[in-house]
C-alpha cells in the first residue's frame, strides 16, 4: 500500500553527469559504467542530497560502500522506439540506410535484421537527438521508449520494436530509488518499491554479472511476470548480428520469501549458459 509521499519535503537537485556531457564518443570509450551515477552517488555520500534516483540501465552490477537500492519502482514500457522523419519501421528502410544508435546492443539486434544498414554514432541528449532524426540526419534512430516517455517526449515514437527482436538492456525502462544505507527515515521511498518489477530486475541483472554486462559488449536481459511464474529471457550477440546466443527459463512461487535471490540465481544461470556459449566471439573489438 503506498504511503501518502511528503512531497512538501522534497527539494529537487539537479546533477549533471559525465555521461550527460558525452556528445560524441562511445560511452565504452570512456570506459566505465558509472558515467551517469558517480557524481550523484558522491551528492549522497556527502550528504547534499538524500534520495537519488537513477535509470537503472545505468547502475553498476556493485553498489558504492554506503550505498544502497531502496526500492525500484513500477517499470516505464522496456521496449526500444523507432524514430524516423521518413519511414514507418526498421523493414521499410532503403537498402543501405543510416540508422542512428550509440548502443552495442541495438547495433547488432538491428544488424540481425538489416544487416545492410549503415550504424551511425549518435549521442546527445534526447532532445538534440530527436532533432537529428527530424533533420534527416539518419534515416532512423533507436531510443528507450521509457525515457522518451519520461521526458513528454512520446510523440516523437513512430513504432515500437518488439521484445523479441529487440531483447532490451537488463533494467531498461525501470528506476533505482538509491539512499544511503542504514538511513531509516525513508519508509516512504522503501513504499515506493513495486514487487514485480524488483523480481525481474534482478533476474536482468543477474544476467548482466554473469554476461559481464557493460556497454563493450552486446547483451540483452528481460522477464516478465504472469501469475506466479517468472520467465527470464537473456541474450549475447556479436557486435555485427551475425551470431546469437540466447537462453530462457523460469521459476516459480514468487511469494517466498527467497524469490529474490531465486530470480538473481535464473539470472546468473542463464548467463552463464548464454556467456559459455559464446564464448570469446561476442566481445567488441
Ligand atoms: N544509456 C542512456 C540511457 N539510460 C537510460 C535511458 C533511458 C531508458 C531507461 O529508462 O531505461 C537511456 C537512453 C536510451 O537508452 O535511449
Amino acid at each position: 500500500a503506498a504511503m501518502a509521499l511528503p512531497i512538501e519535503e522534497v527539494v529537487l537537485v539537479e546533477i549533471v553527469t559525465t555521461g550527460d556531457q558525452i556528445q560524441d564518443r562511445r560511452l565504452m570509450e570512456v570506459g566505465g559504467k558509472a558515467l551517469f551515477t558517480k557524481e550523484i552517488e558522491e551528492a549522497l555520500l556527502d550528504g547534499r542530497v538524500d534520495i537519488a534516483v537513477h535509470s537503472m540501465k545505468d547502475v553498476p552490477a556493485e553498489q558504492p560502500p554506503g550505498l544502497t537500492i531502496a526500492a525500484i519502482p513500477e517499470r516505464e514500457d522496456a521496449r526500444d522506439a523507432f524514430i524516423s522523419r521518413d519511414f514507418d519501421g526498421l523493414e521499410a528502410l532503403p537498402q543501405g540506410g543510416r540508422l542512428g544508435t550509440a548502443s552495442l546492443r541495438r547495433q547488432a539486434q538491428a544488424l540481425a535484421l538489416r544487416p545492410d544498414l549503415q550504424i551511425e554514432m549518435l549521442r546527445g541528449n534526447i532532445d538534440t537527438r530527436l532533432r537529428r532524426a527530424a533533420e534527416g540526419d539518419f534515416d532512423a534512430i533507436l531510443l528507450a521508449a521509457s525515457g522518451l516517455n519520461r521526458l513528454g517526449r512520446s510523440e516523437a515514437v513512430r513504432g515500437f520494436l518488439s521484445i523479441d527482436a529487440f531483447l532490451p538492456a537488463p533494467g531498461q525502462g525501470a528506476l533505482a530509488l538509491q539512499t544511503r544505507e542504514g538511513d531509516t527515515d525513508h519508509a516512504w521511498v522503501r513504499a515506493m518499491n513495486h514487487g514485480p518489477t524488483a523480481l525481474c530486475v534482478a533476474a536482468e541483472r543477474g544476467a548482466m554479472v554473469a554476461l559481464e554486462g557493460s556497454c563493450r559488449t552486446a547483451v540483452g536481459a528481460h522477464g516478465v511476470i504472469q501469475g506466479d511464474t517468472l520467465t527470464l529471457t537473456t541474450e549475447m550477440l556479436a557486435p555485427d548480428g551475425t551470431a546469437r546466443w540466447r537462453r530462457s527459463g523460469q521459476i516459480s512461487g514468487l511469494g517466498g520469501a527467497d524469490a529474490m535471490d531465486r530470480a538473481r540465481d535464473l539470472g546468473l544461470t542463464l548467463g552463464h549458459e548464454v556467456h559459455a556459449a559464446a564464448g570469446d566471439q561476442s566481445v567488441a573489438v
